[in-house]
């Protein structure tokens, strides 16, 4: 049997659209350049033969092409193969031998020719001449539908010899061992001569060697045929059995889909039935995908052992039997053909522009082509806090971050992704082009630009064999990008990059700034830094599983404050339910209250947050201001004066950022308080200069609640563990699909897509320093009243949940003076027995007299006192008049200044100069103050 022995690539690998596009010149090209060897050498032969041989070859040919026309349309239509892979004239020698044997074998035809052949085979064979024909037919079949399976080609050749070989030699046993003695004649009627010498050397030891020794040839050559490795013949015969007995193959459509892949179009998968018929035939539709199986495992544990060990980069992982993979070589002419007219217009300095596939890693190996970062330090803020004259507070210098490492911008794992994805593309006969990539820290982002008149759809729907092309289960794709005609396939590098933290707050967006709520979130596929204004958020919500990199994030979040903002800017309430992320900071001056560890203590300080933005907006509203800035700019401007009776100062307030680092356990330990005062400060505390940062490993409805979720607007949402997860965090799927440590989808306020960054990393020793400078200078003066006001407005156990209804039935009865338990059961629409509980609870609280049998009780408060009842019953203070509220927890917001436990007059002292330096960087950042301003930033590299 004539088999190519080389693999080409199969048939419909090949675009048909004319060149239409870049991936049509490409698949076209790529093939021509890449022809295969034997019609090559046919080619350059040609003018050598005598023209008689032309042209009976040609006419061969001609009809082999008709032939093969006709059987390629048989069953699903296999008839796109290109003309250079045809090996139609070899299918129909097959053909035409076996018909020939068969018409003497089978047939009985008789006349001079059949018999003199009749004579020959049968004499060479014997009884096995009436298999020729069976096994010719096969091997032509395969020929006209399959040449591009070479290998698999000649498999069934071999698998058909042996087969010969065995068969002969049983039938030489069965037939009588006849001998030489017996002549042609006998020797026919048994294995023929090759029976003979097959098994008369065994038969002389004993009968029995020939049988077995031939009985498991003729098994193994059988299992050679159907491509059945010995462990799977169990299950062959299983399927076997289902198939003859018509039930479904349960595994068939993985097998079919498997085997598609080689050669079919992807949309044009054979039905059940075809599939059927095709094994019958001999196909190795179920060995392809199981030998090209193992070869795949091989690749995957092969990157898995490349990972494990540190080893290279796993290579472009396998492709399908017979497909060829276009060399490098042919990639980069191709590509360098393409990319003309691109030019070198200064790729890589404009992050948003793709790297143009141009040319294998090879010959750009993985060296950055733009500059990293300058080293340069951050320039020290013109307004360093001076504190009671002689204690300057300088900022941390900008060398306690350490520089990343340098960024590559093209390596050769890049160029080994973009060969698998332009072989996945040409196999499945999508007019599709990567057209570049833009490498990240962590992905690399291709992009495909598809031919006229081919769909989006056909890209999307190949992703899980994208995934199988390059052996990752973490592929992403956007279609489109936002803002291009390209669709973008993500795929994890496998040499990952850290981003470091200084690296980012050194880049050039971030130095543009002075805000002091400005933080580095990290760096975005294309490469550009991410800086954000925590500010304008302003509030966030950050998810992920555990492991995923929340607290990395929170840390470059609060190292980030403490490189930009001194004390009297920001303040910040850490929440730590797990005692170990945040213990470093303790004792920064930036802090308020010690870090909370407590969740029931952390409930109470978030009441303490509500209370201070009351405060705040108490001011705001005395002042007539409607931001914290406005008033801050106006008091920093003297403009805002306090009642003359009044002793207080009156000063600007810092940013107070509430960071909670498990929201989990406390929505566990008091989930309505603190779903409340979460509420309300989201609701509110934008304005009051209060931002929270709410971390959560466990992104359920029942910890971030649809109230929560709504009125928090931005969301950093890690790699989480489920698609569910991800649509709590983001409203959409894809967070399930991050690949960890730090990888990160970032969905800013007002942004309508979320941007794949990776978050920005300190190292532990990077914070410990940071730390110790800012130390260095203040001391924190924690506020007590955090966590120690607040069982003050603790409500009593008895009213327990039922404060509310209280509230009205206390209202009902004080302004009616009427104390009826029917009454409350009518009005608030409550049982006998609610109503009685209520009234014994207002009894109890002397709103009215005992019960006296059937009558109305006695009402013992007038409407005019109800105000103060009210409040002692929500555990309000009573007895503390608004103003004087309003006026201690104002000077309590301004004893937040007041750092290194100076005197308030001290602090006082010290208003100009902080007057100055505030207004500094809010002039530099004016126009960013507006609303609306994007909440984040991207700047070049
Ligand atoms: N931005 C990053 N860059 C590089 N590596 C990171 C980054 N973020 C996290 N990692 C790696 O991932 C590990 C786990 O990160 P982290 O502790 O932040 O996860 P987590 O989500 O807070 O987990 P848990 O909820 O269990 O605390 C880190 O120790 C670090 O090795």
């Amino acid at each position: 049997m004539a088999t190519r022995t080389s693999s080409a690539p199969k048939g419909n690998s090949t675009s048909k659209s004319g060149g239409s596009g870049r991936g049509g010149a490409t698949a076209k090209s790529g093939r021509s350049s890449s022809a295969p060897r034997g019609t090559r050498g046919k080619a350059n032969a040609e003018p050598q033969q005598p023209w008689i041989v032309r042209v009976l070859s040609g006419a061969w040919q001609g009809v082999g092409h008709l032939v093969g026309a006709g059987v390629r349309r048989i069953g699903h239509d296999v008839s796109e193969l290109e003309p250079e892979e045809r090996r139609d004239g070899a299918a129909l020698f097959n053909l035409v031998l076996g018909i020939f044997i068969a018409t003497f074998a089978w047939w009985g035809f008789s006349g001079w020719l059949p018999d003199l052949v009749y004579s020959v085979v049968n004499g060479t064979f014997g009884w096995m001449a009436l298999l020729l024909p069976l096994m010719l037919f096969v091997c032509a079949f395969r020929l006209f539908r399959q040449p591009w399976d070479g290998r698999g080609n000649n498999r069934v050749g071999i698998g058909f010899l042996i087969m010969t070989f065995a068969g002969t030699g049983l039938a030489h046993i069965i037939g009588g061992q006849p001998t030489v003695s017996d002549g042609f004649e006998g020797l026919r009627r048994a294995g023929g001569m090759l029976g003979f010498l097959a098994a008369a050397p065994l038969a002389a030891i004993h009968t029995a060697v020939p049988v077995l020794v031939y009985s498991a040839l003729a098994f193994t050559s059988l299992l050679i045929v159907t491509a059945t490795p010995f462990g799977a013949i169990p299950r062959r015969l299983r399927e076997a059995y289902e198939h003859l007995m018509g039930v479904d193959l349960m595994e068939d459509g993985t097998r079919g889909d498997a085997h598609d892949r080689s050669y079919l179009h992807e949309n044009d998968r054979p039905a059940p039935k075809k599939k059927k018929r095709m094994r019958l035939f001999g196909k190795d539709e179920d060995a392809e995908p199981k030998l090209e199986g193992y070869v795949g495992d091989e690749a995957f544990e092969h990157a898995l052992v490349d990972g494990e060990d540190g080893t290279k980069a796993p290579k472009a992982p396998s492709v399908p039997p017979g497909v060829r993979r276009p060399t490098q070589a042919e990639i980069a002419v191709e590509k360098i053909k393409a990319a003309q007219g691109l030019g070198n217009s200064g790729q890589g300095e404009n992050p948003t522009e793709a790297i143009p596939v141009v040319a294998p890693a090879s010959t750009v190996p993985s060296t950055p082509v733009s500059p990293p970062p300058p080293p340069t330090p951050i320039p020290q803020r013109t307004e360093q806090l001076s504190l009671a004259g002689d204690v300057t507070y300088t900022l941390p210098a900008s060398d306690n971050l350490t520089p990343g490492s340098v960024p590559k911008e093209r390596t050769e794992a890049n160029d080994a992704v973009v060969a698998a994805l332009t072989d996945t593309m040409q196999q499945f006969n999508v007019d599709a082009t990567v057209t570049g990539f833009s490498r990240g820290p962590t992905v690399t982002r291709y992009e495909i630009e598809l031919a006229p008149g081919t769909k989006v759809e056909r890209v999307t729907a190949l992703s899980k064999n994208i995934s199988y092309a390059v052996a990752s289960s973490d592929v992403r794709i956007l279609s489109p990008i936002p803002g291009k005609s390209a669709i973008g396939i993500e795929i994890p590098n496998t040499d990952r990059e850290t981003v470091s933290l200084g690296d980012v707050l050194r880049s050039q967006n971030a130095r543009r700034t002075d805000h002091p709520m400005v933080m580095g979130v990290g760096k975005d596929v294309e490469g550009g830094y991410v800086v954000a204004n925590l500010a304008k958020m302003p509030h966030l919500l950050v998810a992920g599983a555990t492991g995923a990199g929340k607290s990395s994030f929170v840390n470059s979040m609060i190292t980030s404050i403490l490189m930009r903002a001194t004390p009297d800017e920001v303040r910040m309430v850490m929440v730590d339910p797990k005692r170990v992320e945040l213990t470093a900071y303790e004792g920064v001056p930036h802090l308020i209250t010690p870090i909370i560890t407590n969740p029931k203590k952390a409930a109470e300080a978030l009441q303490w947050v509500v209370r201070e933005m009351d405060a705040r907006y108490d001011d705001l509203a005395n002042y007539g201001y409607k931001h914290i800035d406005d008033f801050n700019k106006a008091v920093r401007a003297g403009k805002v004066v306090p009642p003359p009776d009044s002793k207080r100062v009156i000063k600007p307030y810092p940013y107070l950022l509430v960071i909670v680092d498990e929201l989990a356990d406390l929505m566990m330990v008091a989930p309505r308080d603190v779903e409340d005062s979460i509420v309300r400060i989201t609701q509110l505390a934008r304005a009051a200069g209060i931002h929270l940062v709410l971390a959560t490993q466990r992104p359920s409805v029942d910890v971030v609640t649809g109230l929560i979720k709504a009125n928090v607007p931005s969301r950093m949402a890690f790699a989480t563990s489920s698609v569910t997860d991800s649509r709590v965090v983001l409203d959409q799927p894809g967070a399930e699909k991050l690949i960890g440590q730090g990888d990160a989808l970032f969905l800013p306020m007002g942004a309508s897509k979320a941007m794949r960054v990776q978050g920005a990393w300190v190292s532990e020793s990077e914070i410990h320093k940071v730390v110790e400078h800012v130390k260095g200078q203040l001391q924190a003066v924690y506020r007590d009243d955090v966590a120690a006001e607040a069982p003050k407005k603790q409500i009593d156990d008895d009213i327990g949940d039922d404060l509310e209804v209280l509230l009205q039935a206390t209202e009902l009865v004080v302004t009616t003076q009427f104390g009826s338990t029917s009454m409350l059961q009518r009005k608030l629409r409550v049982g006998f027995a609610k109503a009685g509980r209520l009234m014994d609870l207002l009894e109890s609280r002397g709103v009215v007299g005992p019960s006296e049998g059937s009558k109305a009780r006695d009402v013992l408060v007038k409407p005019d006192d109800l105000a103060p009842v009210l409040a002692a019953m929500r555990g309000d203070d009573a007895g503390a008049a608004p103003d004087a509220h309003t006026a201690a927890l104002s000077d309590n917001a301004n004893a937040n200044i007041a750092v290194g436990g100076y005197a308030e007059d001290l602090v006082a002292a010290d208003l100009d100069n902080r007057t100055q330096a505030i207004e500094y960087y809010d002039g530099a950042d004016g126009g960013e103050d507006d609303d609306g301003e994007d909440a984040w930033s991207l700047t070049g590299r």
